[in-house]
């Protein structure tokens, strides 16, 4: 089984540099296979003899840009270096690239970048400091407004590698091509929208020193999971395989609490129970078959089903109302210390997260699946998880601080553990924006932890599920449909 990806920042991508270089290799040798690289990349977007542009900045990364234009030179390709800045100033390693290029040089203010086959974009990658002003903006309008393909080095000039946000102005690229590991901004939005297909290249900057760096941020996909999914054997029954609990709401609120449930029972929870208010019972039997039903008079009826400890996994809050009686249910769940996922009405409940309740998150596995409304809502009271302009930082530190597996959803979902590992998830589709797809969510979640998976894998692994079998569908996704769709991706990745 393959490791699971590493996501690296910029910091701990300049530490395995260091360390590479520190341990023999030198630099100039990591901007040689990066440069070429780039330029393996360039050969195939571009017909023989192509009119390729490079804009080279000042850093390391115009470095890259200069050893690249050679290779394509040499190729017989029609290359010129557009460089930002004097290249007489440019320093080290890429002064010494910049010291291998006999071709043409044109200044910026001359640039004909619309009559480029192919732009090479090497102003800034990982050393970007602040945002883009002056000649460096200039120079990214005229190449955006030129309208020609651009292969991105590193990552698009203007995107922060760190948090995927634009500093000013950024250039669109059709491809990127990254080096030793993707960075978050491959990942994050907007980032990603810029950066096209990303390849990473190995410029020999070994694995080993790669995870001697890593900060414990992973891509989501099954290598980071696959290990924990449960197989049942030939003598196991479904009594092995959990139980778990879902909450309805009221009389006309019943469809998100089925739609949990339905999820749980596809991803393999053994068994599957709502637990509905007295009024909404009649409801929800007509629409029940394999899911059983139990009534449930609040918080008291909750602690009362409880006390079977066969229920070992439990979802509250879809359509669970937002008052006094929802808080109460979530307090009853956390003192029964089951496996917890909590959603929607069970987040926005709360306008604060009481310190009671998240030092009793810590006891039992407790997933958060807030989106960024109700993420912002829940820790208004504290603007140190907030502020971090990365999603996955604050996403880390609202796990630190509850003590709980947190998942922020969107596009770019990140899910933070409290010791510290998150991953980002990219394998979704914006066909998932649908009502109750929340809802399947979190059944697909609680059902894996009902059946043993640990709450950051179930997180993970529910998330990445939901995502492939949205995405194998596409338009036209209801939330209906996602339940049906599990099978067959629980069929793939078994197999
Ligand atoms: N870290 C690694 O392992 C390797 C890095 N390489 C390349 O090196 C790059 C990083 O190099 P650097 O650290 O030199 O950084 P960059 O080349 O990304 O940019 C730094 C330069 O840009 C200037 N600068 C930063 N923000 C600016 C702004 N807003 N406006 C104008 N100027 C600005 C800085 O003063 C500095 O001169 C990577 O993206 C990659 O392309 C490769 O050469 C291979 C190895
Ligand atoms: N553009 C998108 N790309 C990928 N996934 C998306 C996109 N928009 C929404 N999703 C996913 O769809 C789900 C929506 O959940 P949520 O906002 O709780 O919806 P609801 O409340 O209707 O159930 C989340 O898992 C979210 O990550
Ligand atoms: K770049």
């Amino acid at each position: 089984m393959a490791p699971p990806e590493l996501i690296l920042t910029p910091h701990e991508m300049a530490r395995a540099d260091t360390a590479t270089i520190a341990s023999g290799t030198p630099g100039l040798d990591l901007m040689r296979r990066a440069g070429r690289a780039v330029a393996d990349a360039a050969r195939r977007m571009t017909a023989p003899g192509g009119r390729i542009l490079v804009a080279a900045g000042p850093g390391n990364n115009g470095g890259d840009g200069f050893v690249a234009a050679t290779a394509l030179a040499a190729d017989g390709f029609d290359v010129a270096v557009v460089p930002l800045g004097r290249i007489d100033r440019m320093r080290g390693d890429a002064a010494e690239a910049a010291s291998g290029w006999h071709g043409e040089v044109v200044p910026a203010e001359e640039a004909r970048f619309h009559e480029a086959d192919l732009v090479i974009d090497a102003l800034f990658g990982t050393g970007l400091a602040r945002d883009l002003d002056g000649a460096a903006r200039s120079l990214v309008e005229q190449i955006d407004a030129a309208g020609r393909p651009v292969l991105a080095v590193d990552l698009p000039s203007g995107l922060d590698g760190e948090t995927g946000d634009v500093r000013g102005v950024v250039i669109k690229a059709v491809r990127t091509v990254t080096f030793a590991a993707r960075k978050p901004c491959h990942l994050l939005m907007p980032g990603r929208a810029y950066c096209g297909p990303v390849e990473v290249a190995d410029i020999g900057i070994l694995p080993e020193t790669l995870s001697a760096v890593s900060g414990q941020l992973f891509v989501n996909s099954p290598d980071l999971w696959r290990a924990h999914l449960p197989k049942p054997d030939l003598a196991s029954h479904k009594y092995d395989r959990g139980h778990t609990l879902v909450a309805s709401g009221g009389a006309t609120r019943t469809g998100a609490a089925r739609l949990a449930a339905v999820a749980a029972l596809r991803i393999g929870s053994g068994l599957v129970t709502i637990a509905s208010p007295p009024e909404a019972l009649g409801v929800n039997a007509a629409h029940l078959t394999a899911v059983m039903l139990r009534g449930c008079d609040g918080p008291e009826g909750l602690y009362h089903i409880l006390k079977d400890p066969r229920f070992n996994a439990l979802v509250l809050g879809p359509a669970l109302g937002i008052h006094a009686n929802t808080r109460a249910m979530v307090a009853v769940a956390v003192q029964a210390q089951r496996s917890l996922v909590l959603d929607a009405d069970a987040l926005t409940s709360f306008e604060d997260l009481s310190s009671e309740l998240h030092q009793a998150f810590r006891q039992a596995p407790t997933v958060l699946t807030p989106h960024e409304g109700e993420f912002k809502r829940l820790f208004s009271g504290h603007p140190d998880l907030l502020d971090p302009p990365s999603k996955v930082e604050r996403t880390r530190r609202a796990a630190a601080y509850t003590g709980a597996v947190l998942l922020l959803k969107g596009s770019d979902t990140v899910i933070a553990a409290p010791d510290g590992r998150a991953a980002i998830n990219e394998n979704g589709t914006p066909y998932l924006g649908t009502a109750g797809s929340g809802d399947t969510l979190c059944g697909i979640i609680a059902g894996l932890m009902a059946q043993g998976l640990p709450a950051f894998e179930a997180a993970c692994a529910g998330t990445w599920i939901h995502a492939e079998a949205g995405a194998g569908f596409g338009p036209g996704l209801i939330s209906e449909d996602l339940a049906g769709l599990l099978p067959g991706v629980l069929r793939d990745l078994l197999r």
